[in-house]
């Protein structure tokens, strides 16, 4: 076997408050390997990361690279040591071309290179990569986004490529081709290494796994070696039932809200929104199918209220109709970062007032109620007093979720509530939501995940275009019939049952 081109050497690390995030990890990634590592929300995934491309120092313990001790105090320390990272939320500059955002990044000579179109084609094509080095960022699909990522990761001859959940924004078919594309990478000899919640996936198209739990090691080895059950036993401690239908069938209560034939002008980077009608009952859950930026993010809007229909109109059916959101960009619109957590998670409620005691907060009620709700949703923090910017991702997504269900509000529209949550995590804001739906709750989420939607929801709604291209409920909610609306726009088979609008 070669000899590994990155190593930890019994790493720990103890951030500033004390919390100790990884405790005397060892890891090796290998030239010509996919490396998986799993673990629950929490368990330290993205500090390791984060030490492997020089944004945190270790406490303890060493990083060797090709069997020498190196030091990285900034990220600029690791790629100039051949260590390029995909982040989840994408670092390009819109505006640019791909070309030039891969000229940004590039160092010395390679800056020449990077502003000739030929040379720019040919280093893509090394990795079977072929887009329009002139197109301008913004007007690509997330997935093509992701490749500019990864070329921009590769761009100073990289000799370790770190993707920290690159799949979560992914359908089935990108994840296949993304893994062809690591395929290619690592077959050059780079050694590359992915954060993953999905078993699935790994075991797919990984050669060889590490999990962590709660910041130490729980398992290593070769995939080819292993089985979903093993994996899923290894990183929550415990079986997980996935895969089976989340409640009965519902019956739909009263009509809650009602968007008809609205339109939103397609812009730069958004299809708009082409004769929207849609009407959203009490106690049912229905869905919202699509690949990512087919219309969604609009669909979303104009449920929240946050944008009106320049044409039609979306209506509630009485003022007392309210609406809980769990929004798209969490960091952004899901939370104050430097609020503690236990202020995000009744932010709504607080500012109603409803926490005012003599016209002072009453700090002893969040503290209870804040406490309840942190253990209820299981988020993991060191207190509800931390400030939610030093929570995981996954413990600030269940924040948000926890937030919105906590509204007792009539509607609750959600945008991707799983992403980014492992799986003990995912099934129990899967089920709450079903058990909101039980109690008349009217729930719309909005996913990529067909599976999740199809184990939750009473209907789908396909998106394409910012069109409505199909709607299945029952037993016509297969994935083949919704993944072929999501990608074309039409049922694959003239017989199969359902209603299809053109
Ligand atoms: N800056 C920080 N200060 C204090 N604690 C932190 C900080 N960053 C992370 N932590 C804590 O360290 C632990 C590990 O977090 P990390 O982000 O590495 O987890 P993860 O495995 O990537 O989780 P997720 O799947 O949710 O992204 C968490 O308990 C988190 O609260």
């Amino acid at each position: 076997m070669p000899a590994p081109v990155i190593e930890l050497d019994h790493v720990s690390k103890r951030y500033p408050n004390g919390f100790m995030a990884l405790e005397k990890v060892s890891l090796s990634l290998f030239p010509g390997e996919i490396h998986a590592l799993l673990g629950e929300n929490g368990a330290g995934k993205s500090t390791l990361m984060n030490i492997l491309y020089g944004v945190h120092e270790p406490t303890e313990g060493g990083v060797l690279m090709h069997g020498r001790q190196v030091i990285h105090r900034r990220p600029a320390d690791a790629i100039a040591n051949g260590i390029g990272m995909v982040h989840q939320h994408f670092r390009l500059v819109a505006p640019f071309t791909v070309a030039e955002n891969l000229a940004l990044v590039a160092r010395g000579e390679r800056q020449k290179m990077f502003r000739r179109q030929s040379d720019i084609h040919a280093f893509m094509q090394r990795y079977g990569m072929d887009l329009d080095p002139a197109a301008k960022v913004k007007d690509l699909p997330l997935a093509l986004q992701q490749r500019v990522e990864i070329l921009k990761a590769l761009v100073n001859d990289s000799r370790v490529l770190l993707l920290d959940e690159p799949s979560t924004i992914l359908t089935p078919d990108e994840i296949g081709a993304l893994y062809d594309t690591l395929r290619r990478i690592s077959e050059k000899g780079t050694a590359v290494a992915v954060v993953t919640h999905n078993v699935d996936e790994v075991l797919a198209h990984a050669d060889r796994y590490t999990i962590l739990r709660r910041g130490k090691t729980n398992g290593s080895g070769l995939t080819a070696s292993c089985t979903p059950h093993d994996l899923v036993e290894k990183i929550v401690g415990r079986a997980v039932a996935t895969g089976t239908r989340i409640g009965a069938r519902r019956q739909a209560g009263k009509e809650q809200m009602r968007v008809t034939a609205a339109y939103l002008r397609p812009a730069s980077g958004s299809p708009g929104l082409h004769d929207i009608n849609l009407q959203l009952y009490a106690g049912e859950i229905t869905g919202v199918a699509g690949v990512e930026g087919n219309g969604q993010t609009e669909l979303f809007e104009l449920l929240a209220g946050q944008r009106q229909p320049e044409r039609g109109a979306v209506t509630r059916h009485s003022d007392r109709v309210t609406v809980a959101l769990v929004p798209q960009d969490r960091h952004h619109e899901g939370l104050s970062l430097d609020l503690p957590v236990s202020h995000n998670l009744l932010y709504a409620k607080i500012m109603r007032g409803e926490y005012l005691r003599w016209g002072l907060l009453n700090h002893a009620a969040i503290s209870r109620r804040a406490r309840e709700m942190i253990a209820q949703s299981d988020i993991r923090t060191d207190s509800h007093a931390t400030p939610a910017r030093a929570l995981s991702g996954g413990n600030q997504q269940k924040i948000v979720v926890a937030r919105a269900l906590d509204a007792a509000a009539a509607v609750v529209v959600v945008y991707q509530p799983t992403r980014g949550l492992d799986m003990a995590a995912a099934e129990s804001v899967l089920m709450r939501l079903a058990q909101a739906a039980d109690g008349g709750t009217t729930v719309v989420i909005i996913s990529s995940n067909i599976d999740e939607l199809i184990r939750l929801c009473d209907r789908i709604l396909v998106i394409n275009g910012g069109r409505i291209t199909g709607e299945v409920a029952g037993e016509s909610m297969t994935p083949e019939r919704i993944g072929a609306l999501m990608t074309t726009g039409r049922n694959p088979s003239p017989q199969a049952a359902g209603a299809e609008y053109v």
